[in-house]
């Protein structure tokens, strides 16, 4: 299962969510996102999805580095995109909060799995 996720830049500040109660990994903290569909290339896809969960536009910036990771009962691959925010009224359609952080604390939230080792080489990237 291929997975692309949006780290939103807001000015300084980058927008991470939580998944609700009721999706998989419960509570867990996350870039917006999601799989990518047949034919469907990945910018396409995280554009999609980022308007789909949260009713705003972005511009697409960079790709960093793919991680493979492998749950109790699922796999996938997410590839992650820098991303600015370009326009919309941010709406939450599918999570259950959202945060605007810089880097540094963005490593204190609940992340799933996954995403550890994407927060960790955002805070060595330099824009
Ligand atoms: N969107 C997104 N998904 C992530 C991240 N990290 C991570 O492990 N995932 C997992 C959670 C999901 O199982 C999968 C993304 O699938 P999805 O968002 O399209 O669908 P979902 O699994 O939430 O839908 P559902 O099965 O709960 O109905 O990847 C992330 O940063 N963003």
């Amino acid at each position: 299962m291929r997975v692309t996720c949006a780290i939103i830049q807001f000015d300084s500040k980058i927008l991470a969510v939580q998944r609700s109660a009721q999706m998989k990994l419960p509570l867990k903290w996350e870039f917006a996102g999601g799989k990518i569909e047949p034919g469907e290339s990945e910018v396409d896809c995280i554009k999609r999805e980022v308007l789909e969960e949260l009713n705003i536009n972005i511009e697409v910036k960079k790709r960093l580095t793919p991680v493979t990771h492998a749950y109790p009962d699922f796999k996938i691959e997410l590839i992650p995109f820098i991303a600015d925010y370009v326009s919309g009224e941010l709406k939450l359609k599918e999570h259950a909060d959202y945060v605007l952080a810089d880097k540094e604390a963005l490593l204190q939230l609940d992340w799933a799995e996954a995403d550890i080792r994407v927060v960790r080489e955002l805070k060595e990237y330099k824009n």
